[in-house]
C-alpha cells in the first residue's frame, strides 16, 4: 500500500530523495543502532565474520527460530548457523542485542576488476542507543576471545590448500579446506624424548608469549625446518604440531603458485593462529647452493628470477611460466608481508637439507633445525608401546639388549618400523621376533656395505668420506653447515 501511494504521490525522480529522508529521520528517532559485519572487507576475510558465526553457533539455546545445520563432509561435529536473513537475541553483560544473518547474491552482470564471491553475507547487529558504549567493545573482544576458545576446543582443525591454479572458490578465497583430522599427536610420535620436549616447550613459549614478541620488536611468528630421511615422522610431526596447539594448517603447493605476488596474496588471505606448510621444499623449488658467484646472501636479492634450473616442478622445461623466486619465498616466510597476521608459525620440509640455499637457512629466518632421524633406541620403545601397548617390563631384556645394540646400524626408518610392527599386531609376540630379525639384517647390511653415519645423520659410503670431506672444505657454507650441528642447533631466542 505504502509503495503504491508513493508511486502515486511522487515522481519518479524524487522517490529515491524521499526514501533517503525519511530514513535519516526514521534512524534519528530509532532507539536502535545498527552494526554491519560483512565476510569480506575489501580484500581480506573479515575475521570478526567468522568469530560471530562460530560465536552465535554456541550460542544455538538462546531462542532462535529457525537455524540452519551443516555438517562438513567428515567432520564429526554439526554446526548451528543462522539461516538466510533470520535473527537471534543475545544479551550480554544483562544488555539485549539481535544478530541478523544478511545473504545476498552478488549480480552477476556487475563488472569487477577481480572474481567476486557469488554471494555476500554479512551480521548486522543492533544494540540500543543508550548500550552502544556500555558494551560493544567488550562485547565484540569477548566474541573473538570465545570464538577462539569454541574452535579450538570442539571444532576439527582445518587444513587448507592452495587452489589449483591459483582459482577462487566460490567465497573468493584461494584456499581449500577440509577438516583435519590427523591422530598424530606428540604421545604417538616417536622421537628422542628430550627432542620432543624442547619443541613442546618452544611450541608453548611462541603460542604464550605474545608479550615478548612485542617486547622485543619480533614479529609473532616461528620457523621451523624439519629434514631427514622420507618415513621419519616429518609430516606427522607437522600433524602433531598442530594438534597440539589447536593450529589449523595451510599446505603450501608451491609448483601451483604463479607468480611472487600470487604468493603475497595466499599469504594474505591466511588466518592468525595457524601453520603454513611448504613440503619438500628442495623439490619445490630451486634453492640448491647455486654457483659460487652468489655467495652473498643479499645476492640473491639482486637476482630475479631463479627459475630454469629447478630441480623438480619448476624446471626450465615446465614452461608454465613460474616466476617464483628464493627473494619472493624469503619473503614470504620474513618480509613485511609475514606480519600481516600474527601467531603463524612457517614449517618447511625437506629430505635433503644440504640442498639448500644458505639464505633460507641463516639463523633468524628458520629458527629450528629439527632433524627427524632414524628409529634410535626411545623412539623403537616408543612404537612398541603405541602399537602393542607394550611397556618396559614387557619385553624380554635380552632380546630389548639385542635391539638396543643392532637399532642404531639398522637405519631402520620409523615408518618401516610401524609397518612391521602393525603386519603382526595380532601375534604380538611375533612382531617383536620379526622386528629383531630385521634390524639385524639391516645392521649386517649396513656393515657389510661398510655405511656409516655422517654428521646430522647424513649417511655416507665409506668410500665417499674422503670426497665428501674435501668436497666441505671447498664450499663456501662449509662453516655454516657445520653450524647445523646435531639434532637441533639453533634457536635464535636462545
Ligand atoms: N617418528 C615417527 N613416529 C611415529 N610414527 C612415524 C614416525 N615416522 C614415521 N611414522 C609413521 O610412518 C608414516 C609416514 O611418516 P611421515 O609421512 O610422517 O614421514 P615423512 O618424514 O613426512 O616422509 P616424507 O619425507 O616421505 O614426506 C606415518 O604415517 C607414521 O605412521
Ligand atoms: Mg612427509
Amino acid at each position: 500500500f505504502c509503495q503504491s501511494l508513493m508511486n502515486s504521490i511522487f515522481p519518479p525522480e524524487l522517490r529515491f530523495a524521499f526514501l533517503k529522508c525519511f530514513n535519516r529521520v526514521f534512524q534519528l528517532f530509532s532507539s536502535f543502532c545498527y552494526f554491519d559485519i560483512t565476510e569480506i572487507d575489501g580484500v581480506n576475510t573479515n575475521e570478526l565474520y567468522n568469530a560471530v558465526q562460530i560465536y552465535l553457533s554456541s550460542s544455538v539455546s538462546i531462542a532462535g527460530n529457525r537455524l540452519s545445520l551443516t555438517r562438513a563432509i567428515n567432520s564429526s561435529s554439526i554446526t548451528f548457523g543462522l539461516s538466510n536473513n533470520d535473527s537471534i537475541v543475545d544479551t550480554f553483560n544483562a544488555v539485549t542485542v539481535v544478530w541478523e544473518h544478511i545473504v545476498t547474491q552478488r549480480q552477476t552482470q556487475t563488472f569487477a576488476w577481480r572474481p567476486m564471491p557469488e554471494e555476500k553475507r554479512g551480521f548486522t547487529l543492533r544494540i540500543k542507543k543508550k548500550d552502544k558504549n556500555l558494551i560493544l567493545d567488550s562485547y565484540l573482544d569477548y566474541i573473538m576471545e570465545r570464538a577462539g576458545e569454541i574452535r579450538r576446543k570442539n571444532q576439527d582443525r582445518l587444513l587448507y590448500t592452495n587452489s589449483r591454479g591459483g582459482s577462487l572458490d566460490a567465497r573468493g578465497l584461494p584456499w581449500e579446506s577440509v577438516p583435519f583430522k590427523h591422530p598424530s599427536t606428540f604421545d604417538t610420535l616417536a622421537m628422542d624424548p628430550a627432542k620432543k620436549k624442547q619443541i613442546m616447550e618452544d611450541l608453548t613459549d611462541f603460542a604464550e608469549c605474545q608479550s615478548f614478541y612485542q617486547k622485543t620488536g619480533r614479529a609473532w611468528k616461528r620457523g621451523y625446518l624439519l629434514y631427514g630421511p622420507p618415513g621419519t615422522g616429518k609430516s606427522s610431526m607437522i600433524a602433531a604440531m598442530a594438534n597440539y596447539l589447536g593450529y589449523d594448517i595451510y599446505d603450501l603447493e608451491l609448483t601451483e603458485v604463479k607468480s611472487n605476488s600470487e604468493l603475497r596474496k595466499l599469504l594474505m588471505k591466511t588466518s592468525s593462529k595457524s601453520i603454513i606448510v611448504i613440503e619438500d621444499i628442495d623439490c619445490s623449488i630451486n634453492l640448491t647452493n647455486r654457483n659460487k658467484k652468489q655467495s652473498t646472501a643479499e645476492s640473491y636479492y639482486e637476482q630475479e628470477t631463479l627459475t630454469g634450473s629447478g630441480l623438480g616442478g619448476l624446471g626450465e622445461d615446465s614452461g608454465n611460466g613460474n616466476t617464483i623466486t628464493l627473494s619472493g619465498l624469503l619473503n614470504f616466510t620474513d618480509g613485511l608481508w609475514s606480519c600481516c597476521g600474527s601467531e603463524r608459525i612457517f614449517v618447511f620440509t625437506t629430505n635433503h637439507i644440504e640442498k639448500l640455499d644458505p639464505a633460507l637457512l641463516r639463523s633468524g629466518r628458520m629458527d629450528m633445525h629439527v632433524y627427524m632421524s632414524y628409529c634410535t633406541f626411545p623412539s623403537l620403545k616408543i612404537l612398541l608401546r603405541n602399537y602393542l601397548g607394550y611397556e618396559e617390563g614387557d619385553i624380554d631384556d635380552g632380546v630389548l639388549k639385542e635391539m638396543e645394540e643392532v637399532v642404531d646400524k639398522a637405519e631402520m626408518t620409523p615408518a618401516d618400523v610401524s609397518e612391521a610392527l602393525i603386519k603382526n599386531r595380532r601375534d604380538k609376540d611375533r612382531a617383536v621376533r620379526e622386528l629383531l630379525e630385521e634390524l639385524r639384517r639391516r645392521a649386517e647390511r649396513n656393515e657389510k656395505n661398510g655405511k656409516m653415519r655422517g654428521q646430522n645423520g647424513r649417511l655416507i659410503v665409506a668410500d665417499d668420506v674422503e670426497e665428501q670431506e674435501k668436497r666441505a672444505l671447498d664450499s663456501p657454507y662449509a662453516e655454516e653447515e657445520e653450524e647445523i650441528e646435531d639434532s637441533i642447533c639453533k634457536n635464535s631466542d636462545d
